[in-house]
Protein backbone atom coordinates (compact mmCIF):
# COMPACT_ATOMS: atom_id res chain seq x y z
CA UNK A 1 0.00 0.00 0.00
CA UNK A 2 1.45 3.46 -0.98
CA UNK A 3 1.94 6.55 0.70
CA UNK A 4 2.60 9.99 -1.05
CA UNK A 5 2.95 12.83 0.86
CA UNK A 6 3.31 16.42 -1.57
CA UNK A 7 4.94 19.50 -0.58
CA UNK A 8 3.81 18.99 3.12
CA UNK A 9 4.61 21.56 5.35
CA UNK A 10 3.53 21.88 9.34
CA UNK A 11 3.99 25.15 11.31
CA UNK A 12 3.06 23.99 15.05
CA UNK A 13 1.25 26.99 17.23
CA UNK A 14 4.23 29.00 18.04
CA UNK A 15 6.07 29.54 14.75
CA UNK A 16 7.89 25.82 14.43
CA UNK A 17 7.87 24.74 10.93
CA UNK A 18 8.48 21.14 11.73
CA UNK A 19 8.22 20.20 7.73
CA UNK A 20 8.83 22.18 5.32
CA UNK A 21 7.90 20.96 1.86
CA UNK A 22 8.38 17.50 2.52
CA UNK A 23 7.45 14.82 -1.12
CA UNK A 24 7.98 11.06 0.13
CA UNK A 25 6.63 8.38 -2.03
CA UNK A 26 6.38 4.74 0.00
CA UNK A 27 5.52 1.62 -2.31
CA UNK A 28 5.46 -0.93 0.56
CA UNK A 29 7.43 -2.89 2.56
CA UNK A 30 9.45 -1.66 5.42
CA UNK A 31 11.16 1.87 5.73
CA UNK A 32 13.31 3.18 8.83
CA UNK A 33 12.60 7.28 9.60
CA UNK A 34 16.06 8.90 11.23
CA UNK A 35 16.58 12.10 12.23
CA UNK A 36 17.70 14.09 15.13
CA UNK A 37 15.48 15.65 18.48
CA UNK A 38 13.19 18.10 16.67
CA UNK A 39 13.68 16.95 13.12
CA UNK A 40 9.85 16.30 12.49
CA UNK A 41 9.68 12.37 12.35
CA UNK A 42 6.66 12.69 15.45
CA UNK A 43 5.37 15.37 13.43
CA UNK A 44 4.60 13.42 9.96
CA UNK A 45 3.74 10.27 11.97
CA UNK A 46 0.42 12.35 13.36
CA UNK A 47 -0.01 13.80 10.00
CA UNK A 48 0.45 10.82 8.15
CA UNK A 49 -2.28 8.90 10.99
CA UNK A 50 -4.70 11.62 10.64
CA UNK A 51 -3.96 12.58 14.12
CA UNK A 52 -2.62 16.38 13.13
CA UNK A 53 -3.72 18.18 10.47
CA UNK A 54 -1.25 20.18 7.94
CA UNK A 55 -0.70 23.07 7.50
CA UNK A 56 -0.10 22.40 3.53
CA UNK A 57 0.57 20.37 1.06
CA UNK A 58 -1.37 16.85 0.53
CA UNK A 59 -1.01 13.31 2.03
CA UNK A 60 -2.63 10.18 0.19
CA UNK A 61 -2.57 6.78 1.38
CA UNK A 62 -3.44 4.10 -0.70
CA UNK A 63 -5.34 7.02 -3.06
CA UNK A 64 -7.20 8.13 -0.14
CA UNK A 65 -6.48 11.96 0.16
CA UNK A 66 -6.49 12.70 3.92
CA UNK A 67 -7.60 16.11 3.70
CA UNK A 68 -11.38 14.63 2.67
CA UNK A 69 -13.57 13.38 5.39
CA UNK A 70 -14.30 10.00 3.45
CA UNK A 71 -10.32 9.34 2.87
CA UNK A 72 -9.60 10.05 6.59
CA UNK A 73 -12.35 7.17 7.78
CA UNK A 74 -10.84 5.05 5.02
CA UNK A 75 -7.09 5.54 5.97
CA UNK A 76 -8.01 5.36 9.93
CA UNK A 77 -9.75 1.72 8.86
CA UNK A 78 -6.43 0.78 7.63
CA UNK A 79 -3.51 2.41 9.60
CA UNK A 80 -2.21 1.00 12.91
CA UNK A 81 -0.56 3.57 14.99
CA UNK A 82 1.95 2.76 18.07
CA UNK A 83 2.59 6.23 19.31
CA UNK A 84 5.54 7.13 21.07
CA UNK A 85 3.65 7.37 24.20
CA UNK A 86 1.12 4.73 24.77
CA UNK A 87 -1.29 4.90 27.66
CA UNK A 88 -1.88 1.59 28.89
CA UNK A 89 -4.20 0.85 31.82
CA UNK A 90 -2.33 -0.74 34.14
CA UNK A 91 -5.45 -2.93 36.02
CA UNK A 92 -6.73 -4.51 32.55
CA UNK A 93 -5.25 -7.63 31.93
CA UNK A 94 -3.82 -7.85 28.00
CA UNK A 95 -6.42 -9.64 26.56
CA UNK A 96 -8.53 -7.35 28.37
CA UNK A 97 -7.13 -4.56 26.87
CA UNK A 98 -7.01 -5.54 23.38
CA UNK A 99 -10.97 -6.37 23.68
CA UNK A 100 -10.81 -2.69 24.92
CA UNK A 101 -9.17 -1.07 22.05
CA UNK A 102 -10.94 -3.36 19.79
CA UNK A 103 -14.54 -1.31 20.75
CA UNK A 104 -12.75 1.88 19.85
CA UNK A 105 -11.72 0.74 16.33
CA UNK A 106 -15.43 -0.16 16.01
CA UNK A 107 -15.59 -3.99 16.14
CA UNK A 108 -19.04 -4.59 17.86
CA UNK A 109 -19.32 -8.15 17.63
CA UNK A 110 -17.62 -9.94 20.57
CA UNK A 111 -16.77 -13.14 19.21
CA UNK A 112 -14.98 -11.25 16.53
CA UNK A 113 -13.35 -9.02 19.30
CA UNK A 114 -11.99 -12.32 20.82
CA UNK A 115 -10.99 -13.52 17.53
CA UNK A 116 -8.87 -10.40 16.77
CA UNK A 117 -7.56 -10.40 20.42
CA UNK A 118 -6.29 -14.26 19.93
CA UNK A 119 -4.37 -13.42 17.05
CA UNK A 120 -3.25 -10.41 17.62
CA UNK A 121 -1.84 -12.11 20.94
CA UNK A 122 -0.56 -14.57 19.21
CA UNK A 123 1.92 -12.49 16.37
CA UNK A 124 3.46 -10.95 19.03
CA UNK A 125 3.91 -13.91 21.16
CA UNK A 126 2.33 -13.08 24.49
CA UNK A 127 0.49 -16.05 25.07
CA UNK A 128 1.49 -17.06 28.24
CA UNK A 129 0.91 -13.79 29.26
CA UNK A 130 -2.20 -12.67 28.38
CA UNK A 131 -4.22 -12.97 31.22
CA UNK A 132 -1.94 -10.87 33.28
CA UNK A 133 -1.93 -6.94 34.29
CA UNK A 134 -0.24 -4.95 32.01
CA UNK A 135 0.97 -2.90 35.27
CA UNK A 136 3.44 -6.08 36.18
CA UNK A 137 4.45 -6.35 32.22
CA UNK A 138 8.40 -5.19 31.31
CA UNK A 139 9.04 -2.49 28.61
CA UNK A 140 9.28 -4.80 26.45
CA UNK A 141 6.04 -6.11 26.70
CA UNK A 142 4.17 -3.25 26.94
CA UNK A 143 5.80 -2.89 23.48
CA UNK A 144 4.47 -5.71 22.32
CA UNK A 145 1.19 -4.99 23.55
CA UNK A 146 1.45 -1.96 21.60
CA UNK A 147 2.25 -3.12 18.90
CA UNK A 148 -1.08 -5.59 19.25
CA UNK A 149 -3.46 -3.10 19.82
CA UNK A 150 -1.84 -1.38 16.66
CA UNK A 151 -2.24 -4.48 14.63
CA UNK A 152 -6.22 -4.64 15.53
CA UNK A 153 -7.95 -4.72 12.44
CA UNK A 154 -5.29 -6.15 10.66
CA UNK A 155 -4.52 -2.80 9.33
CA UNK A 156 -2.13 -2.53 6.09
CA UNK A 157 -0.47 0.18 6.81
CA UNK A 158 1.53 0.01 9.92
CA UNK A 159 3.05 3.44 11.46
CA UNK A 160 5.40 2.77 14.66
CA UNK A 161 7.22 5.47 16.73
CA UNK A 162 10.46 5.05 18.84
CA UNK A 163 9.58 1.55 20.02
CA UNK A 164 12.65 0.20 21.40
CA UNK A 165 13.74 3.42 23.39
CA UNK A 166 14.88 2.64 26.71
CA UNK A 167 14.46 -1.66 25.80
CA UNK A 168 17.63 -4.09 27.26
CA UNK A 169 19.51 -5.46 23.65
CA UNK A 170 17.68 -8.52 24.45
CA UNK A 171 14.31 -7.31 24.36
CA UNK A 172 15.37 -4.58 21.60
CA UNK A 173 16.74 -7.94 19.35
CA UNK A 174 13.51 -9.72 20.86
CA UNK A 175 11.08 -6.77 19.09
CA UNK A 176 13.44 -6.79 16.00
CA UNK A 177 12.13 -10.20 15.14
CA UNK A 178 8.50 -8.91 15.48
CA UNK A 179 8.80 -5.97 13.52
CA UNK A 180 10.35 -7.98 10.70
CA UNK A 181 8.16 -10.36 10.67
CA UNK A 182 5.57 -8.27 10.61
CA UNK A 183 6.67 -7.09 7.29
CA UNK A 184 4.77 -9.19 4.49
CA UNK A 185 2.10 -7.84 2.59
CA UNK A 186 2.12 -4.80 4.96
CA UNK A 187 3.58 -0.73 4.59
CA UNK A 188 5.78 -0.28 8.02
CA UNK A 189 7.23 2.94 9.21
CA UNK A 190 9.84 2.78 11.76
CA UNK A 191 10.80 6.04 13.39
CA UNK A 192 13.72 5.44 15.39
CA UNK A 193 16.89 6.83 16.52
CA UNK A 194 18.71 3.85 16.52
CA UNK A 195 20.58 3.01 13.70
CA UNK A 196 20.94 -0.45 14.72
CA UNK A 197 17.09 -0.98 14.28
CA UNK A 198 17.25 0.06 10.88
CA UNK A 199 20.15 -2.07 10.03
CA UNK A 200 18.40 -4.84 11.24
CA UNK A 201 15.10 -4.46 9.97
CA UNK A 202 14.47 -2.13 6.99
CA UNK A 203 15.41 -2.48 3.40
CA UNK A 204 14.27 1.73 2.92
CA UNK A 205 15.23 4.62 5.05
CA UNK A 206 14.52 8.14 4.85
CA UNK A 207 16.28 11.10 6.99
CA UNK A 208 14.54 14.13 8.19
CA UNK A 209 16.51 17.51 9.16
CA UNK A 210 15.05 20.31 10.30
CA UNK A 211 11.71 19.19 8.73
CA UNK A 212 13.21 18.61 5.35
CA UNK A 213 13.67 15.57 3.63
CA UNK A 214 17.17 15.38 3.23
CA UNK A 215 17.75 11.49 1.99
CA UNK A 216 15.25 8.78 0.87
CA UNK A 217 16.83 5.62 -0.45
CA UNK A 218 18.01 2.08 0.21
CA UNK A 219 19.88 1.84 3.73
CA UNK A 220 22.70 0.55 1.92
CA UNK A 221 22.80 3.54 -0.20
CA UNK A 222 22.48 5.50 3.19
CA UNK A 223 26.11 3.63 3.93
CA UNK A 224 27.68 4.43 0.74
CA UNK A 225 27.48 7.72 1.95
CA UNK A 226 30.31 7.50 3.93
CA UNK A 227 32.41 5.14 1.43
CA UNK A 228 36.15 5.90 1.10
CA UNK A 229 35.82 8.51 3.89
CA UNK A 230 35.39 6.29 6.64
CA UNK A 231 38.71 6.04 9.22
CA UNK A 232 39.83 4.50 12.29
CA UNK A 233 43.13 6.82 14.17
CA UNK A 234 44.78 6.07 17.32
CA UNK A 235 47.12 9.15 17.68
CA UNK A 236 48.40 7.97 20.87
CA UNK A 237 47.78 8.42 24.67
CA UNK A 238 47.90 12.01 24.54
CA UNK A 239 46.21 13.11 20.98
CA UNK A 240 42.67 13.38 20.27
CA UNK A 241 40.90 13.49 17.13
CA UNK A 242 41.89 15.49 13.90
CA UNK A 243 40.02 18.84 13.97
CA UNK A 244 37.19 18.91 11.27
CA UNK A 245 36.66 15.24 11.43
CA UNK A 246 33.09 13.77 12.69
CA UNK A 247 33.65 10.72 15.81
CA UNK A 248 31.34 7.85 15.23
CA UNK A 249 32.25 6.27 18.27
CA UNK A 250 35.72 6.50 20.50
CA UNK A 251 37.04 2.84 22.09
CA UNK A 252 39.45 3.47 25.10
CA UNK A 253 42.01 1.10 24.41
CA UNK A 254 45.83 0.47 26.70
CA UNK A 255 47.30 2.40 24.16
CA UNK A 256 45.28 5.33 24.43
CA UNK A 257 41.64 6.05 22.22
CA UNK A 258 41.00 4.76 19.23
CA UNK A 259 38.50 6.55 17.11
CA UNK A 260 36.44 5.86 14.13
CA UNK A 261 35.96 9.04 12.01
CA UNK A 262 34.52 10.49 8.64
CA UNK A 263 36.09 12.44 7.40
CA UNK A 264 37.46 13.80 3.87
CA UNK A 265 40.76 14.94 4.56
CA UNK A 266 42.16 11.62 6.80
CA UNK A 267 45.07 12.68 9.27
CA UNK A 268 48.66 10.50 9.04
CA UNK A 269 47.95 7.11 10.03
CA UNK A 270 44.49 7.06 9.75
CA UNK A 271 43.50 3.68 8.38
CA UNK A 272 40.38 3.04 5.96
CA UNK A 273 37.51 0.58 7.03
CA UNK A 274 34.18 -0.72 5.19
CA UNK A 275 31.49 2.15 6.26
CA UNK A 276 28.46 0.61 8.89
CA UNK A 277 25.03 2.76 8.72
CA UNK A 278 26.30 4.82 11.56
CA UNK A 279 29.16 6.13 9.02
CA UNK A 280 26.68 6.91 6.61
CA UNK A 281 24.24 9.16 8.73
CA UNK A 282 27.08 11.04 9.92
CA UNK A 283 28.72 11.48 6.39
CA UNK A 284 25.08 12.54 5.32
CA UNK A 285 24.56 14.87 7.69
CA UNK A 286 28.37 16.41 7.74
CA UNK A 287 26.65 18.08 4.29
CA UNK A 288 23.96 19.02 6.06
CA UNK A 289 24.33 22.88 7.22
CA UNK A 290 22.01 22.87 10.21
CA UNK A 291 23.30 19.77 11.56
CA UNK A 292 24.64 21.16 14.55
CA UNK A 293 21.09 22.78 15.40
CA UNK A 294 18.07 21.03 14.13
CA UNK A 295 15.90 23.58 15.16
CA UNK A 296 18.02 27.01 14.30
CA UNK A 297 16.40 28.19 11.40
CA UNK A 298 12.87 26.95 10.82
CA UNK A 299 11.01 28.95 13.26
CA UNK A 300 8.46 31.75 11.68
CA UNK A 301 5.84 34.49 12.62
CA UNK A 302 2.45 33.04 11.86
CA UNK A 303 -0.29 35.31 11.04
CA UNK A 304 -3.92 34.42 12.39
N1 LIG B 1 2.32 20.54 19.46
C1 LIG B 1 3.40 21.27 19.19
N2 LIG B 1 3.40 22.58 19.38
C2 LIG B 1 4.47 23.35 19.07
N3 LIG B 1 5.64 22.85 18.59
C3 LIG B 1 5.70 21.54 18.40
C4 LIG B 1 4.60 20.66 18.68
N4 LIG B 1 4.97 19.39 18.38
C5 LIG B 1 6.25 19.47 17.93
N5 LIG B 1 6.68 20.74 17.94
C6 LIG B 1 8.00 21.20 17.49
O1 LIG B 1 8.16 20.77 16.14
C7 LIG B 1 9.49 20.31 15.91
C8 LIG B 1 9.46 18.87 15.44
O2 LIG B 1 9.02 18.05 16.53
P1 LIG B 1 8.82 16.48 16.36
O3 LIG B 1 8.31 15.99 17.67
O4 LIG B 1 8.03 16.21 15.16
O5 LIG B 1 10.33 16.00 16.14
P2 LIG B 1 10.95 14.55 16.25
O6 LIG B 1 11.87 14.39 15.09
O7 LIG B 1 9.88 13.53 16.41
O8 LIG B 1 11.79 14.67 17.60
P3 LIG B 1 12.18 13.53 18.67
O9 LIG B 1 13.15 12.65 17.96
O10 LIG B 1 12.82 14.34 19.76
O11 LIG B 1 10.93 12.84 19.11
C9 LIG B 1 10.23 20.53 17.22
O12 LIG B 1 10.88 21.78 17.14
C10 LIG B 1 9.14 20.56 18.25
O13 LIG B 1 9.52 21.34 19.37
Amino acid sequence: MNITTEQLTKVHPGGRRALDAVDLHIEGGTMGLLGANGAGKTTLLRILTGVLRPTSGRVTVAGHDLATTAGLTAVKRTLGYLPQELSLYPDLTAREFLDYIAVLKGVHDRRERRQQAEARIAEVGLEDRADERLGGFSGGMKRRVGIAQALIGDPSVLIVDEPTTGLDPHERMRFRALLAGLGGGRTVLLSTHILDDVAQTCPDVAVLTSGRLVFHDSTAALVSQAAGCTYVLRPGPMGGPPPGADVVSAVATPDGPEYRIVTSAPPAGARPVEPSLEDGYAALLRADPGRENPEHDNSEVVSK
